[in-house]
């Protein structure tokens, strides 16, 4: 395919009228259409619309794409979690696009004849293409960057040819961003909501790519622009390995569940699915990450003060859950003296870590484990996402996660309450407790100190407590696994 001139002016694309971001129609339509994504982290909150401004334009025009950002204001909320911006690329056509109409996003001018129609360019296979051809194109360009005339930049490493005509699929799971893959050539993650500064899933990606590291899918590039108003860096996507064997280490572990009931009273060491064996692994692989991260990103030590201000932090997001979720009351005691032993300890390692780590972060290939999205918990500032942590953060994650998967499954079958419900629960305790086992001893490789032990507790804790706030937002019938684990925490 040609490249497109990234110099020639924006002649280019067709004569459609820009449109008027100001205007209450074009907002209401977003707002609408905000609350319909997966990706909106508002669902539930009252929000208004406060500002929105386009970025900048996709090289080509076929279709037009403008690159927007919506930021959102909600009613109630932190000065940290009050306000959020979000990119919603659109596609734009002179006429209406029978196969997107699910996801038309906006028209303007308000009243005209033939008004623009406007599509969220994600489900939009040739507003892919342009996107496609643009990271294809920066390969040949200078220092690898192709600058478009409305200041994107699109950045490669120096290596991988992509497929040009590799046609798009956009992942349909349940998702913070929207990822598409071009075929099974690579795979672009579009970030939907965006802050200024350097991505953690770029910044670490490109380390472990660089590092040869055999548990990520290699990083081939990423786009980044300048922020209209403060100038600062806002990195809007990236486009890496795509990896054509993987299966969700989620769905496995769902599979050795499904499995594990199906046999009426065997044990979890008993049956085929045993998933133990991969856990394990996956300990592994999560400890060779760590140690990739310590040698190439700044770690310390933490003293009694860092120790006491993690603990505070712990308590602040019990503080704020406990309006979210009224089921925390009767715990919170209980969980506070946990975070108290955490203040009480000092010479605590911190690196980079994954920070959001659970089953469905992880990819089980031909070639291993991998671990997939390093941009750490959305609900948390970017600052925050960025600093030194303990890796036990991300062990406790995938405890949680460990927990999470039989639960799921019990509570698929009719809520769990009919015949073997109670046989069943004991087994999706035991199911729990061996795969937590055998991740962590492979991860630790030995037995952990009363102050590890202590931190992890708290991790553990702390992330259910985070886990009743977003199953509140997101599925407010699963609140009761996490509920549940904060239970089982107290009454120890
Ligand atoms: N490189 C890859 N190759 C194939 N599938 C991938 C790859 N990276 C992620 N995935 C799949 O895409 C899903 C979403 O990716 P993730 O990075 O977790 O996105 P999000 O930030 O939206 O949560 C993952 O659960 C995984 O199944
Ligand atoms: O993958 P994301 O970065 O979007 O993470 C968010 O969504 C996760 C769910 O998709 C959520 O994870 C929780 O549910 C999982 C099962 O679906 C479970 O395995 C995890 O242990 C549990 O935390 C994650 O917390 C949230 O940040």
């Amino acid at each position: 395919m040609s490249a497109p001139d990234p110099t020639a002016p924006d002649s280019t694309a067709p004569d459609l009228p820009a449109p008027d971001l100001g205007a209450g129609s074009i907002r209401a339509s977003l707002a609408d259409y905000l609350v319909r994504t997966r990706w909106f982290a508002g669902k539930g909150r009252d929000f208004a619309i406060t500002d929105v401004r386009e970025l900048g334009r996709l090289p080509g025009d076929a279709p037009q794409v403008r690159l927007l950002l919506v930021d959102v204001e909600y009613a109630e909320g932190t000065d940290a979690d009050r306000r959020e911006t979000y990119q919603v690329p659109l596609s734009c056509y002179a006429e209406p696009q029978e196969a997107l109409e699910y996801a038309l996003v906006a028209t303007w001018p308000a009243g005209a004849d033939a008004p623009v129609q406007a599509y969220d360019a994600l489900h939009d296979r040739a507003a892919m293409a342009a996107w496609l051809t643009a990271f294809s194109d920066a390969f040949e360009a200078p220092d690898k960057v192709l600058r478009t005339d409305t200041g994107l930049a699109f950045h490669r490493l120096p290596f991988y040819t992509l497929d040009e005509t590799a046609t798009s699929l956009l992942f349909t799971g349940e998702q913070s961003n929207s990822s598409v893959a071009f075929g099974e050539d690579s795979l672009m993650k579009v970030f939907r909501k965006v802050t200024t500064g350097i991505n953690p899933d770029i910044a670490i990606h490109e380390v472990l790519t660089r590092a040869s590291s055999e548990h990520v899918a290699a990083l081939y590039g990423w786009l980044e622009t300048a922020e209209p108003t403060s100038g600062e860096p806002l990195q809007l996507a990236m486009i890496q390995q795509f990896l054509r064997t993987a299966s969700d280490g989620w769905e496995l572990g769902l599979a050795s569940v499904r499995n594990l009931f199906a046999e009426a009273d065997l044990h979890a060491d008993e049956v085929g699915g045993d998933f133990a064996a991969e856990s394990a692994r996956l300990g592994v692989a999560l400890a060779e990450v760590h140690e990739t991260l310590a040698e190439h990103f700044p770690t310390a030590t933490a003293d009694r003060a860092a120790m006491g201000g993690l603990a505070a932090a712990m308590a602040r997001r019990l503080d704020e859950a406990l309006p979210v979720v009224p089921g925390l009351a009767d715990h919170a005691d209980a969980l506070r003296s946990l975070y108290e032993d955490v203040a009480s300890l000092e010479g605590v390692r911190v690196q980079r870590v994954h920070g959001d780590l659970h089953l469905g972060q992880t990819l089980r290939t031909v070639r291993g484990w991998k671990i997939v999205d390093f941009e750490g918990e959305p609900a948390k500032p970017l600052g925050e996402r960025v600093l030194p942590d303990s890796p036990w953060r991300d062990v406790a994650g995938m405890l949680r996660s460990f927990d999470y998967v039989p639960r799921v499954v019990q509570h698929t079958i009719d809520d769990d309450e009919g015949e073997g419900a109670h046989q069943r629960a004991y087994r999706a305790a035991e199911w729990a407790d061996r795969n937590r086992a055998a991740f962590l001893s492979s991860y630790a490789g030995r037995d952990l100190t009363d102050a590890e032990q202590a931190l992890l507790s708290a991790y553990v804790a702390d992330k259910a407590v985070y886990e009743t706030v977003y199953e509140t937002r997101n599925r407010p019938t699963w609140v009761s696994i996490p509920l549940a684990a904060i239970a089982r925490i107290g009454a120890r």
